[in-house]
């Protein structure tokens, strides 16, 4: 099977998905939406996974953050969107420690595979079209609203080594 960034695009979204429980649960308690500790130990355990290996540290660092932007990004529209509301849905939380930082670490390790499996796309000249559009796949399959869609393309930017949008290593 040629390798596209179907798989990636799904991934990406499947982690920003969680950032609606994640703003849920700091609704809740109060906890501020960035927690620079959490987002560090989030970047250093990438290191240590298998498929990193392979994956230049750099890059990998560059794409961990951005999928944490694009992650505080949705917490920060629906906090005030809640905030607007004067309430926030009342849909089942899962426990921050507990739940849903080991699921985001799940998704991490997919993540990190499906970097692996995209490594030989980076350099083509097509690759931030290839990638536009498989974000733009994702949309449509996993019906994003445009807030999630917003996310998406800026949890991908800098994946291509033609992308000029994000700084690279
Ligand atoms: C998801 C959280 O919120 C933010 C986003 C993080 C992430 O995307 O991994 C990590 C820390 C926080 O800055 C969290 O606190 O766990």
């Amino acid at each position: 099977q040629t390798p596209s960034f179907d798989r990636l695009a799904e991934a990406v979204a499947g982690r920003l998905q969680f950032a609606d429980k994640v703003a849920l649960s700091k609704w809740d308690t109060g906890k501020p939406v960035e927690d620079k500790e959490q987002e560090a130990k989030v970047i250093s355990g990438v290191a240590a996974l298998p498929d990193a290996q392979r994956l230049d540290p750099a890059l990998l660092r560059t794409f961990f953050a951005n999928q944490i932007e694009a992650n505080k990004l949705i917490q920060y529209t629906l906090l005030a969107d809640w905030h607007r509301n004067g309430r926030a849905p009342d849909t089942i939380r899962p426990d921050l420690v507990k739940e849903i930082r080991p699921t985001l670490a799940r998704y991490t390790e997919t993540l990190v595979h499906e970097l692996d499996v995209v490594s030989g796309l980076r350099e083509n000249k097509d690759c931030p079209a290839s990638l536009a559009k498989a974000a733009g796949n994702v949309v449509v399959t996993q019906k994003l609203d445009r807030l999630h869609s917003v996310a998406l393309d800026r949890a991908l930017a800098g994946i291509c080594v033609a992308d000029t949008a994000v700084k690279k290593p």
